[in-house]
């Protein structure tokens, strides 16, 4: 089976990350590609490093563009992938890059985008418990956000197990890529080169519901989140640092445990051997997640770090996966654990 797919936002990071991906993948052909401001424009100078496509061009993102694909992938900016997905039809597959319908709660939505809840698709982190199953033959998939995926795949053992309190302190740090292409004037070279700084702080961030939504479906009872965003002067990855109070009688062999069990048999996740801790450029290009984990016994805290690199797993690679799942493919079709060093 050779799948049509097209990508809508092609010009962007997320874009051209999945046809990094999509050219290497042996069940895909690649058909339309579209953009807004870029539209008629060739990809070759907009996505320089995808050479077999540089003749390419792109056109605006319509129905009639889009219409034909077996997957249609949005990478688009939030908001904008319903009206969209509207007009494609139900046994099209729609992989959405954006958060359009990543959230449950309507009410949550709107607090944190805004706008009108546009509803929920299946969620595409197969790690999670029953996220397989809920991806297999979907026509509709939301990708996670990048710091969700990572928080969710740190903590998820140790509120899976019940380990954990459920409240979770999560300080992350991400590459500027994760920001998208358009200029904003934190992330210009000599705002960002040589210097780390938090934003949205205090509880203001976006993927901070998204966060809770996953760590409560796995502890079945509300989880807290207090969420910091740092930005770093690198232009992809994502290290996330989270630590949540441990139970009475918990154990630190009890957590190692929980965390061999959960990433046993994952082919993307890998918890490192004790004494080892994740890093961004192990991970870089890759679909592969580092993790480890620590019990520090004097705050009774469960200490749960991982690494991904945001546009690979943390979207593009994230999505080619749940994408294989939905197609009845391998899970790992066209995707890599193997990484660039140094
Ligand atoms: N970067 C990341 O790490 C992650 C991104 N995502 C999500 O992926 C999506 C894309 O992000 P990213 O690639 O970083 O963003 P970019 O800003 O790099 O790219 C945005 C893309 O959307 C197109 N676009 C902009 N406005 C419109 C519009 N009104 N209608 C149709 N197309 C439009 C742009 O086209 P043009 O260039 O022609 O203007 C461009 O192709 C977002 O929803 C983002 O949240 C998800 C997880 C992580
Ligand atoms: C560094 C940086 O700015 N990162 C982005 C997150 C990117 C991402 O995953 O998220 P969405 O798909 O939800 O946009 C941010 O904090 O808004």
């Amino acid at each position: 089976m050779t799948a049509r797919v097209a990508v809508a936002g092609a010009s962007g990071y997320a874009g051209g990350e999945l046809l990094r991906l999509l050219l290497a993948h042996p069940a895909v052909e690649i058909g339309a590609l579209t953009a807004n401001s870029n539209a008629g424009q060739p990809l070759g100078p907009l996505q320089p490093h995808l050479a077999p496509l540089a003749g390419r061009v792109l056109e605006a993102t319509s129905a009639e563009a889009l219409a034909g694909h077996d997957v249609v992938f949005l990478a688009l900016p939030h908001g904008q992938s319903a009206a969209v997905a509207e007009q494609l039809g139900p046994d099209v597959l729609v992989v959405d890059c954006g958060a359009d319908f990543r959230l449950k709660d309507a009410a949550d939505w709107e607090a944190f985008y805004g706008s009108p809840h546009a509803g929920t698709w299946p969620y595409g982190l197969p790690e999670l418990p029953g996220g397989r199953a809920a991806l297999e033959k979907a026509t509709r998939i939301a990708v996670p956000g990048c710091y969700p995926t990572a928080v969710s795949l740190a903590l998820f053992p140790a509120y899976a197990a019940r380990l954990a309190e459920p409240e979770a302190v999560i300080v992350a740090a991400s590459g500027t890529s994760g920001a998208g292409k358009a200029p904003r004037a934190n992330l210009l070279g000599s705002e960002v080169m040589g210097s780390m700084s938090p934003y949205g702080v205090g509880g203001g961030h976006r993927h901070t519901p998204e966060m809770s939504q996953n760590l409560s479906a796995c502890a079945d009872e509300p989880v807290g989140i207090s969420f910091t965003p740092t930005l770093a002067p690198m232009p992809r990855g994502i290290l996330a640092t989270c630590s949540a109070k441990a139970r009475p009688g918990v154990s630190g062999q009890d957590v190692r445990a929980a965390y061999e069990k959960a990433f046993a048999d994952e082919p993307f996740v890998r918890l490192l051997p004790e004494g080892q801790w994740p890093a961004t450029a192990a991970v870089y290009g890759s679909n592969a997640v580092q993790v480890q984990v620590a019990y520090d016994e004097s705050a009774r805290r469960i200490v749960a770090v991982s690494a991904i690199d945001n546009l690979t797993k943390g979207t593009a690679g994230g999505a080619v996966q749940s994408m294989n799942i939905a197609l009845g493919l391998p899970e790992q079709t066209g995707l890599s654990t193997i990484g660039v060093a140094p």
